[in-house]
């Protein structure tokens, strides 16, 4: 990879002998690997790895978990929040595990709307719940600093599993992202 991005770095009008960017392209190269890391990693297996038997059949909502992902078309990136809730059904997850999911999926090169789904879909197979929701809400940096050139748009999507489906159940799930309880 390094070597493919000194030749960018010539490509476009750089000179990628220069003492400031000797190491560039080795620098480059590890921070896209860490950034596209989640091709190698199991979002099931890491829910799994903290599962837990109980018998609570109340919604679980982490709210708030910062994203960095990079869209596919640019590989720019793609920046803010998932809200992610399940309704067990005997088991659970450890917290952070869902923290953790969110990265795996991230951590690839993605479109918001597929990154959404796959968190969800990672859930309800880990933990086969009654219901289960994500929304992300996201700025997206080829949006903002080429093309279009919207600095204020947000894209908000979401995804939404068995009893979500349901008026009531989705709408405190809503509710309870946009409240702020520690504050
Ligand atoms: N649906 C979806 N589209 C995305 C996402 N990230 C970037 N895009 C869009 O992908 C589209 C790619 O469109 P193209 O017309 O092929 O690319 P482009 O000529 O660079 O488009 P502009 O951004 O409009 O200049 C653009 O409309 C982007 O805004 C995403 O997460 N989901
Ligand atoms: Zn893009």
């Amino acid at each position: 990879m390094a070597v493919a991005y000194k030749n960018i770095l010539n490509l476009i009008g750089e000179d990628a002998e220069r003492e400031g960017l000797l190491k560039t392209p080795e620098r480059v190269a590890k921070a896209m690997q860490y950034l596209t890391q989640g091709y190698s990693q199991n979002a099931v297996d890491i829910l799994n790895s903290a599962k837990f038997h109980e018998d609570i059949s109340e919604m679980v909502i982490v709210k708030d978990i910062e994203l960095y992902s990079l869209c596919e078309h640019h590989m720019l990136p793609f920046v803010g929040k998932a809200h992610v809730a399940y309704i067990p059904n005997g088991w659970i997850t450890g917290l952070s595990k869902i923290g953790r999911v969110v990265d795996v999926y991230s951590k690839r090169l993605q479109v918001q709307e597929r990154l959404t789904v796959q968190i969800l879909d990672a859930i309800k197979e880990a933990l086969n719940p009654i219901g289960a929701a994500v929304v992300i809400e996201a700025r997206h940096m080829c949006m903002m600093m080429r093309g279009v050139s919207k600095q204020n748009s947000i894209t908000t999507t979401s995804a939404f599993s068995g009893e979500f489906h349901k008026d009531r159940t989705r709408s405190e799930f809503l509710r309870l992202i946009r409240s702020n309880p520690l504050q």
